[in-house]
């Protein structure tokens, strides 16, 4: 079993090929799409869902059987027919120097596999077993989902918006770090969770902060 290297890949706009249309390759469509990926499907029969999609014109589907002419010029391909011997005759003609490839039903011949997704806002949290039982990550993003709730998509454009201003406001490296571990205080998260709007307490941190600062320089000088 291979040891795989993880990484968050900026797909905005990038064109990917997706052939067969059933339900995993949905799933990988879905996934695609939600990272602004350029999605093309090519594929006899597609699922219900992924015909809303072409009708809402969020993916384009050419309605056939793959030709070997198929798959040049992507970002990413997804091989995903319910045909073993077809995804491993795609994965011939594919040039793989400069294409990342999943072939759904062998890992062994993709060049990338796709993790089990917990999606937070700017929090996204990747789960996966290598290949090793995909059923697994499944059932561990779950558990997570639990963990780390919806509060923390707010919570983390709070965290975002703070950082920014933080780090405009030309502060030694000294005063930073201690910033960003102030607010990383599980206190935040509490308030965010019980109701407390961003917008405001955005506003009265930057008060405390700029108040300490000022009276911290006072003392120094
Ligand atoms: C290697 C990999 C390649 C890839 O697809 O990238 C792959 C391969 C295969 N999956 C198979 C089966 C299942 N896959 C799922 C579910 C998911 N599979 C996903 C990823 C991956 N699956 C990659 C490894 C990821 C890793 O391990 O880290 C997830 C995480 C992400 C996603 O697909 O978006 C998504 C969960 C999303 C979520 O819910 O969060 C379920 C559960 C279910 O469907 O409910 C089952 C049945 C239970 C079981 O088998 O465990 C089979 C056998 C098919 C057969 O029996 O013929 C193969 C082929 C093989 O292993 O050879
Ligand atoms: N990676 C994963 O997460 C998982 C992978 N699998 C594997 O994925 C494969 C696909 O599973 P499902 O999506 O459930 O199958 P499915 O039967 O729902 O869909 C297969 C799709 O392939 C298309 N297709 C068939 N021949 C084609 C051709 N010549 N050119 C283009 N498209 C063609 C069909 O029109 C159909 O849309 C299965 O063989 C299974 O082994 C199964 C479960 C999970």
């Amino acid at each position: 079993m291979n040891r795989y290297y993880a990484m968050m890949v900026n797909l905005t706009n990038r064109p990917c090929l997706v052939i067969g249309g059933g339900r995993v390759a949905e799933r990988k469509i879905l996934s695609l799409l939600k990272a602004n990926a350029k999605v093309k499907l090519i594929s006899p029969v597609i699922t219900p869902l992924l015909e809303t999609l072409v009708q809402e014109n969020r993916i384009s589907w050419e309605k056939r059987e793959y030709k070997r002419q198929d798959v040049k010029g992507y970002s990413i391909i997804v091989v995903a027919t319910d045909q073993k011997e077809l995804n491993q005759q795609i994965y011939q003609e594919i040039d793989h120097q400069y294409q990342w490839v999943n072939i759904v039903d062998d890992p062994e011949l993709s060049t990338f596999i796709v993790p089990a997704m917990i999606d937070r806002g700017h929090l996204q949290i990747a789960v996966s077993t290598s290949g090793a039982s995909p059923g697994l990550a499944k059932k561990i993003r779950q558990e997570l989902e639990k963990q780390y709730g919806v509060e923390y998509e707010e919570y983390t454009t709070f965290l975002a918006e703070m950082r920014e201003w933080i780090l405009q406001q030309g502060l030694t490296n000294e005063e930073r770090k201690n910033l960003f571990e102030y607010l990383l205080e599980p206190d935040f998260l509490r308030r965010i969770e019980k109701g407390e709007s961003k917008d405001l307490l955005i506003l009265k941190i930057k008060e405390t902060i700029k108040e300490n600062i000022n009276k911290e320089r006072e003392l120094l000088s």
